[in-house]
C-alpha cells in the first residue's frame, strides 16, 4: 500500500496557478525523485500533499487518512520532511539540534529515552557527523549544517523522508554518500523522496522520477523510461543527450536548448 497518495491537487495564487491537478503516490522500497526547473512547483506540490498548504481541488491521504485529519504529531510519526528554507538561529549542539528529530515521540532534550538516544546517534554516524556532537550548530559550515538538518529529519525514524534539495549545499562526496544514504533506506523498505537539481543523481540513483513543468506532473516513470532528450529539452530547456552503458546510464548536459 502506498504511504502517500495524492490526486488532483491544485493551487493557485492570485488566479495563477502554481499547481494544477497533480497526483503521485510513494510506495516503501522506492526511491522517488522529484525533478523539475525553479519555478515549476515542486515545493508547493509538496506542502500541499503533506497538508501544510491549504489545496483548492484534489486530496492527499498518509497510510489511508487524508491529511487534513492528522494532527502534526500524527504526521512527524509518519513522514519526516526536510524543507528547502531551514531557519536556525540559537547556537545549540549539534546533538541538541539532531534529537528535535524525537519529539514527535514525547523526547524532550535532557530527558531522552534510551531508544531516542539510539535513532539521534545512528543519525549522526548515518550523515557522518560524528565528531561534531558538541559543536555549536551556528559555527558550522553549509554543508554541515545541511547535514545536522538531515540528521535531524533521520533521526525521526520514520516510515517516509520527503527532502527538499537536501544535497544543494554538499560537496560531490557528500551529494552521492546521501543519495546512497536513501536508496539504502528504501531497499530497506523506507519510502523516500528527494527534490534534486542535480539529473544526473536522480538518474543513477533513483527507482522512480516525478518530473514537474510548469506546475503538472508531465512525466512518472522509471529514470529509464522518462530521461528522454526531448523530455529535456522540453522540460528544463536543454539540449543533452542520453546513453546506455551496460545497465547503467550516461547523461551529457551539452547546453541550453
Ligand atoms: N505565496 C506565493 N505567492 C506568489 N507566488 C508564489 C507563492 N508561493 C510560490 N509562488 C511561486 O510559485 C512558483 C512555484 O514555486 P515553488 O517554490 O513551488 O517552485 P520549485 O519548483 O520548488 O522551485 P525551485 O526549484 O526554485 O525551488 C514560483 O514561481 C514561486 O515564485
Amino acid at each position: 500500500m502506498s504511504i502517500l497518495q495524492a490526486s488532483g491537487l491544485s493551487y493557485a495564487v492570485d488566479g495563477k496557478p502554481l499547481v494544477v491537478d497533480a497526483g503521485f503516490s510513494l510506495e516503501p522500497g522506492e526511491l522517488t525523485a522529484l525533478i523539475g526547473p525553479n519555478g515549476s512547483g515542486k515545493t508547493t506540490l509538496l506542502r500541499l500533499a503533506l497538508g501544510l498548504l491549504q489545496a483548492e481541488a484534489g486530496s492527499a491521504s498518509i497510510d489511508g487518512e487524508p491529511v487534513a485529519r492528522l494532527s502534526p504529531v500524527e504526521r512527524a510519526r509518519k513522514i519526516a520532511y526536510l524543507p528547502q528554507a531551514r531557519p536556525l538561529v540559537w547556537p545549540q549542539p549539534v546533538r541538541d539540534v539532531v534529537s528535535l528529530g524525537r519529539f514527535a515521540y514525547g523526547a524532550a532534550l535532557g530527558r531522552l529515552s534510551a531508544g531516542d538516544e539510539a535513532a539521534v546517534s545512528h543519525a549522526i554516524g548515518a550523515c557522518q557527523l560524528d565528531g561534531f556532537e558538541e559543536r555549536a550548530a551556528d559555527t558550522l559550515s553549509g554543508g554541515e549544517l545541511a547535514r545536522v538538518h538531515l540528521a535531524r529529519a533521520l533521526a525521526a525514524e520514520t516510515p517516509l523522508v520527503i527532502a527538499d534539495e537536501p544535497v544543494a549545499a554538499l560537496d560531490p562526496r557528500y551529494q552521492h554518500q546521501t543519495m546512497r544514504l536513501f536508496a539504502s533506506m528504501a531497499q530497506g523498505g523506507h519510502g523516500v523522496l528527494t527534490v534534486v537539481h542535480d539529473l544526473d543523481l536522480a538518474l543513477r540513483y533513483a527507482n522512480r522520477v516525478l518530473w514537474m513543468h510548469e506546475g503538472r506532473i508531465v512525466a512518472d516513470g522509471t529514470p529509464e523510461d522518462t530521461f528522454t532528450s526531448e523530455r529535456l529539452r522540453r522540460v528544463f530547456g536543454i539540449q543533452a543527450e542520453i546513453s546506455r552503458n551496460g545497465a547503467s546510464f550516461r547523461l551529457d548536459i551539452l547546453g541550453p536548448a
